[in-house]
């Protein structure tokens, strides 16, 4: 997996790997030509007393250790250039899968996984490779040429090189295929303490009004304690690596010198053969330090490769479609046709043969008690999840054959509790019209009631605000949430119970200020308050997931018992009294009165 993921993201950085091989091939060559310069020194020079021949040859060696040295240096840093740019790549191929998944793909893994895979495994591939693109060619290639070269001075004595690189292997496979399972361990764990990070953070609120911090400060201690023993028995496990690789590797040096000094000694090898060769097998012993280096990172990576191919490798459950519509036949039409569904992993259906149509100029607003399904209906609408069942059609095309861009661009959505992003009142606005001029910016603020709280802000649109809008209240992002809806200027408007933090006031003359603005548009307005849907065009009640019934306001006191129980609960809540009851006539005609007089005081 993980040279699979390695051969991927390397492919477009290739010609700076072959550039890297060729640098390393340079210094290999230069560092082995060394030793058997050197012994021809001595042999040749040293043992005859010929200095010219010293001059020369010691005059050759310093230009050779001249390239090896530039090569050297020129192949750490391509190296280290090209390992950061594949671990860019890679990060952002990942971010951008995850941009595509659906709120069941984020569901499955979870976001504090999503992002410790985006950010840490990346960062540990990265590191791998890092490290072995400074030895990837250079190391075999010392270590094999060494081999020949030592092979060319004394064969016998090079049968225990072979030795050598048997147990150095059996050793390094004992050691580090044991720390896989605890890599994997710790990588979950990172999620864990990502995700209560997360959540400490984002409830601090909660866990200071609930008293929470000592519990909440123990949890994330027992998880970060748990890391911290995963982290040192792994530790202790590559403790032993080097010590191990160097014991044995030092055994087999006292072993060459040894053989070595008999066979001086019984003049089957020269001496300056013997000199070559240690150095030979100082160049193996280098050599499999480096790998030693490289093979420490390598399990860890290669559990993080599995975990980024996984994101990688899961295909977004809305799928983009092969030949996608990029025109709308009946721009503004919503209609859905039967549409159901299902969550993934629920047993019942949240929603049930919905029909439904809205058509421009037209408002609808879709009432139901908290749990009845309106958000999940707005989200068919918005493609966040397809329909289980039926279709949901946007401008007269399914909207699972028509163009995201294009969907985005129709269909413009105020969530109940809408996201800002860090930086500034105008940068957010302008997430709705990137073009948008500031008298623009002001028109809309106007009509979302946000105008005056943003005059007042220090730096007017250049405010500064913090990552999710926590430094303005609830109802101040709601406001500029639809500002930046506005600025979209779509054929269909979603507003998810998007008015439920705004006071009486504010909320009668955002809307007094939204009807004319948006009257050509399409619009669909989910609302828990009876007195908030009341002077809608049409309003369907939703109950179980049902459409229970259709009509105006005064219909639906007529005819609809789910409508007037819903009617006769909020003012039950509102004014304590339970009466109410009756005939539907009589019923219907007090809760009108009731509803009327209260709208003043909701
Ligand atoms: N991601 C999810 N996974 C599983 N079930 C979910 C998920 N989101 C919502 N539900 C369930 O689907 C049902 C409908 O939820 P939905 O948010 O659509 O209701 P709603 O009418 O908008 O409620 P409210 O008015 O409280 O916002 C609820 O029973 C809820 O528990």
């Amino acid at each position: 997996m993980l040279l699979c993921l390695l051969r991927i993201h390397l492919r477009p950085h290739r010609r700076s790997v072959a550039l890297l091989g060729l640098l390393q091939l340079v210094q290999i060559l230069a560092t082995l030509a060394l030793p058997t310069l050197g012994a021809a020194v001595i042999d040749n020079g040293v043992v005859r007393a010929d200095s010219g021949y010293i001059t020369r040859t010691g005059l050759a060696m310093l230009a050779v250790a001249l390239v090896q040295i530039a090569a050297s240096v020129a192949a750490v840093a391509l190296g280290a250039r090209t390992a950061m740019a594949m671990g860019r790549d890679l990060r952002s191929a990942v971010f951008r899968r995850v941009l595509d998944f659906s709120a069941r793909e984020v569901g499955r893994f979870g976001t504090p996984s999503l992002m410790t895979r985006t950010v840490n495994d990346v960062q540990q591939v990265q590191v791998l490779a890092l490290s072995a693109f400074g030895v990837v060619v250079s190391a075999p290639l010392m270590c094999l040429g060494s081999i020949a070269l030592a092979l060319q001075q004394d064969v016998p004595l090079s049968l225990l090189l072979v030795a050598l690189m048997v147990a150095v292997g059996m050793s390094f496979g004992l050691i580090l295929g044991r720390t896989d399972p605890f890599y994997a361990r710790m990588q979950k764990q990172l999620d864990r303490i990502n995700g209560l990070l997360r959540e400490r953070i984002t409830g601090v609120r909660v866990v200071r009004a609930f008293v929470r911090d000592a519990h909440e400060g123990a949890r994330f201690g027992r998880t970060n304690s748990e890391l911290r023993d995963i982290s040192l028995r792994v530790g202790r496990l590559l403790a032993t690596v080097i010590p191990l690789v160097l014991l044995v590797l030092n055994a087999f040096m006292a072993a060459v010198v040894w053989f070595g000094a008999h066979r001086i000694d019984a003049g089957a090898m020269r001496f300056g053969a013997l000199s070559a060769f240690l150095s030979y097998l100082t160049l193996i012993t280098m050599s499999v330090v480096m790998v030693t280096f490289v093979c420490l990172p390598m399990p860890r990576a290669r559990v993080s490769a599995e975990r980024i191919q996984q994101v990688l490798a899961t295909e977004p459950s809305v799928a983009a479609p092969s030949e996608p519509y990029a025109r709308c036949p009946q721009p503004g039409q919503l209609s859905l046709y039967g549409a159901g569904f299902r969550y993934p992993g629920a047993k019942e259906p949240v929603l049930h043969g919905i029909d439904l149509s809205v058509r421009p100029g037209e408002t609808v607003a879709i009432l139901g008690s908290t749990g009845s399904g309106k958000t999940t209906l707005l989200n068919l609408v918005l493609r966040h999840f397809d329909a289980t069942d039926g279709a949901v059609h946007v401008g007269g095309v399914d909207v699972r054959t028509l163009d995201a861009a294009v969907l985005r661009r129709t269909v413009g959505f105020v969530p109940q509790r809408p996201y800002l992003f860090s930086g500034t009142v105008a940068s957010n606005l302008r997430f709705g019209d990137p073009d948008a001029t500031d008298d623009e910016l002001w028109h809309a603020l106007e009509i979302a009631q946000a105008r005056d709280f943003v005059r007042l802000l220090p730096g007017g649109l250049n405010a500064p605000l913090t990552q999710g809008g926590t430094n303005v209240s609830g109802g101040q992002r709601q406001r500029l949430a639809i500002a930046r809806t506005l600025l979209r200027r779509p054929d269909i408007y979603l507003f998810d119970d998007c008015f439920s933090a705004l006071d009486h006031a504010t909320d009668a003359a955002l809307r007094a200020a939204l009807e004319p603005e948006i009257s050509r548009a399409t619009v669909v307005t989910v609302a828990q308050r009876v007195s908030t849907v009341r002077r809608a065009g049409r309003i369907v009640v939703l109950d179980a997931g049902r459409v229970a019934a259709t009509g105006t306001h005064e219909e639906l006191l007529r005819t609809s018992t789910t409508y007037r129980e819903i009617a006769r609960s909020q003012l039950t809540a509102i004014t304590g009294d339970h009466d109410g009851t009756g005939t539907d006539a009589a019923a219907a005609t007090t809760l009108q009165e009731a509803v009327h007089g209260l709208d003043g005081q909701l």
